[in-house]
């Protein structure tokens, strides 16, 4: 698993690395990594390094002290280096020398636009982890000029180290060199940072427990179920899907549909749609009412069930049967309405939410905002559940504090039906006696393959990704065994 630090505990660790190493020897390991990263950036681009043209956007901080240092660094390589220097009294002092001393060049703000034009990459170091807001408008009015590539140092200015949120103008990286550790930015905003390059400063033993998690793909391979030799339909565990109406069928045929590819385990169907789910999945075993399903080791309930009394009623009887329940969409609203259905759970049996913003906002009486992470957190604890937050990046909390962070692949799965596929490989991996919020978060990085896997670069369906699932769990597999 990949960690990410929030930038309160990466200065804590920055503190203490800087107390035991001498002056000015974290910002040449940062910044030598930098230019490295440059160079290698001007070759991809460029075809070349050696006269090639990099202006720097130079701020008020060591993040400028980063951009100038790598600067220097750069034009031993024969890079032509002009700094724009936003606020000249504030520049680094030991950069802004060494720059100048292996003859590059500094200018102000004013003189910035004719370099910025002729620039072949421009670097950001307007501002790093003591950002607060947006580009302020002298920077805003440099960055808006700029078209070629840019490199942001450490993160892209304008966007919260934190949360990732961006309220006005801010830089929209090309590649992103940060240092030490990931910071929440880099997982919360990857359309901002771009690709994500992690320089090693030394900094990993002061850091401790990440609060944030991205799973990586072998994490991935190693929470999806495997059928072992002694393994029958039973063992694997039996997922019960509590979905769709004999109106609208289709939530339910994708939940079950989706169940069904995740795993070999069994899927049952309860509910209104079931002669149309038996049609499209023959090996599911689909009955009329949740009452006579028969015995499943997770409940998938809520796609299309509908926010009346007869939801509420099927809610409640899978909330009761002790165990895990993976409670989507109509059954998110429900709970928001009438929380008191809530008391037919044992507090101990696994529940995950899949909330969209609207639904968060039904379930928390306001909006998640722009701190995501925070939000999803406060649900976790509220309802005692895991939250699966939906967004541009999906976010899921467990009650025990644990977060972890969706890697996206593309924006295909904004499609109808989308979410029924994905509480359905939730189900699936509960039913296997996944930790919930492991299972949570493995199903949100399959569906995000999957729907890129199906999409291949033009629109898909939901059906399409429930299609894709098997592919999606053969490349993860594939690419750690
Ligand atoms: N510590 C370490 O070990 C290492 C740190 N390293 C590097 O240091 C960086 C952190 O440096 P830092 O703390 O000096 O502050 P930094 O982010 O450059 O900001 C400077 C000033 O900018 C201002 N400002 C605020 N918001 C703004 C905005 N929206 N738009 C414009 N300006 C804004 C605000 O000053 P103000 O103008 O408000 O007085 C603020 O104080 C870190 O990201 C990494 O690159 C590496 O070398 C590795 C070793
Ligand atoms: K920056």
């Amino acid at each position: 698993m990949q960690g990410i630090w929030t930038t309160e505990r990466i200065r804590e660790a920055e503190g203490r690395l800087f107390a035991v190493t001498p002056e000015g020897e974290l910002m040449r390991r940062a910044s030598f990594g930098l230019s490295v990263q440059l160079a290698d950036f001007l070759e991809d681009h460029t075809g070349g390094v050696s006269g090639r043209r990099v202006v720097l956007l130079v701020g008020s901080g060591d993040n400028g002290g980063d951009a100038l240092w790598a600067g220097a660094f750069l034009r031993r390589r024969g890079v032509a280096v002009t700094a724009i220097l936003l606020k000249p009294e504030k520049a680094h002092p030991a950069g802004l020398k060494a720059l100048k001393r292996a003859g590059g060049r500094a200018v102000s703000a004013e003189d910035g636009p004719q370099w910025i034009a002729r620039a072949d990459v421009v670097v950001d170091g307007i501002v790093g982890i003591s950002a607060s807001g947006s580009l302020r408008p002298d920077a805003a009015r440099l960055v808006d000029l700029v078209e070629a590539p840019i490199v942001a140092v450490d993160l892209p200015s304008g966007v919260d180290p934190d949360t990732g949120a961006v309220d006005g103008p801010a830089v929209r990286a090309t590649r992103t060199v940060t240092f030490g550790g990931l910071k929440p930015v880099h997982v919360l905003a990857p359309s901002w940072c771009g690709e994500v390059v992690l320089v090693d400063i030394g900094l990993r033993p002061e850091l401790g427990e990440p609060q944030l998690r991205r799973l990586d793909i072998v994490d991935v391979a190693a929470a999806w179920p495997v059928p072992g030799p002694e393994d029958d339909k039973y063992s694997q565990g039996v997922v019960g899907i509590a979905a769709g109406s004999a109106t609208y069928p289709g939530a339910a045929v994708l939940a079950a549909g989706s169940a069904v590819r995740a795993t070999s385990g069994l899927v049952r169907y309860a509910g209104h749609a079931a002669d149309i789910v038996r049609a499209q999945w023959p090996e599911v075993i689909a009955t009329g009412t949740v009452a006579d399903a028969g015995r499943v080791q997770a409940w998938v309930v809520g796609p299309g069930i509908g926010t009346g009394s007869d939801g509420r009623d099927v809610l409640r009887y899978v909330l009761g049967q002790g165990v895990p329940v993976c409670a989507d969409a109509d059954a998110t609203t429900i709970i928001a309405k009438s929380p008191d259905v809530l008391d037919a759970r044992d507090p101990d049996t696994p529940l995950v939410l899949t909330p969209h913003a609207g639904e968060y906002e039904r379930l928390m009486g306001r909006k998640p905002g722009p701190d995501r992470v925070t939000a999803a957190r406060e649900a976790a604890k509220k309802y005692n559940a895991v939250v699966l937050l939906k967004g541009h990046c999906t976010v899921i909390a467990a009650p025990d504090g644990r977060i972890a962070v969706n890697r996206p692949r593309g924006a295909w799965l904004a499609t109808a039906g989308s979410g029924d596929v994905l509480s359905g490989l939730v189900g699936a991996l509960l039913a296997a006696g996944s930790d919930p919020w492991l299972a949570a978060a493995a199903a949100a990085d399959v569906h995000s393959l999957a729907g890129a896997i199906a999409a291949q670069n033009a629109p898909t369906s939901a059906s399409g990704l429930v299609h894709a699932i098997p592919e999606a769990i053969r490349a993860i597999r594939s690419l750690t065994s």
